[in-house]
């Protein structure tokens, strides 16, 4: 392990590999935030030391929680596929170069994805971003398996 760390690659694709899980860790906390901020909750369990009243306004969805939790989980659609795909892809030996390439272009789509959606950009910006950042996973998956393809 400490041998694979010595890679080049594999240092890069670790660093951008937790840059774009820790984006994606506090997507929860943002989450939490919205919660709190907005009186949305949908647990009985959250809101047990309010009125009656007090919890029928507050177990409700709110457009914002809503929102971020959309965000969350497109990164899970997303974010997942990435490491695994990645670590395959360092594995592959690839250049240094482009390799880096992948990953700048992969991270700086997701945060860009973030902010457009958190943000509420006008369309095609959230699109655009989604799809720049798998493409950048087809193609680590397309140098994986014209590399080791054995079916
Ligand atoms: N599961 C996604 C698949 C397609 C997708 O990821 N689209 C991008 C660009 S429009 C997106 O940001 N979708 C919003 C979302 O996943 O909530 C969806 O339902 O939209």
């Amino acid at each position: 392990m400490a041998e694979l760390m010595e890679n080049e690659v594999v240092r890069a694709f670790s660093t951008y590999a937790v840059i774009v899980v820790v984006k994606m860790l506090l997507m929860g906390p943002l989450t939490s935030y919205n919660r709190f901020a907005r009186g949305s909750f949908s647990n009985e369990e959250d809101v047990a030391r309010k009125s009656s009243e007090e919890k029928k306004q507050l177990l409700k969805t709110h457009p914002d929680v809503e929102r971020v939790r959309r965000c969350h989980h497109n990164d899970l659609e997303n974010i997942i596929p990435f490491v695994i795909v990645g670590l395959l892809y360092a594995l592959t030996g690839p250049e240094l170069s482009v390799a880096l390439l992948h990953f700048r272009i992969f991270a700086g789509a997701r945060i860009f994805h973030t902010i457009a959606y958190i943000g509420a950009l006008p369309q095609p910006s959230r699109a655009l971003s989604w799809v720049v950042g798998m493409l950048v996973t087809f193609s680590m998956a397309y140098r994986v398996l014209n590399t080791v393809l054995f079916l």
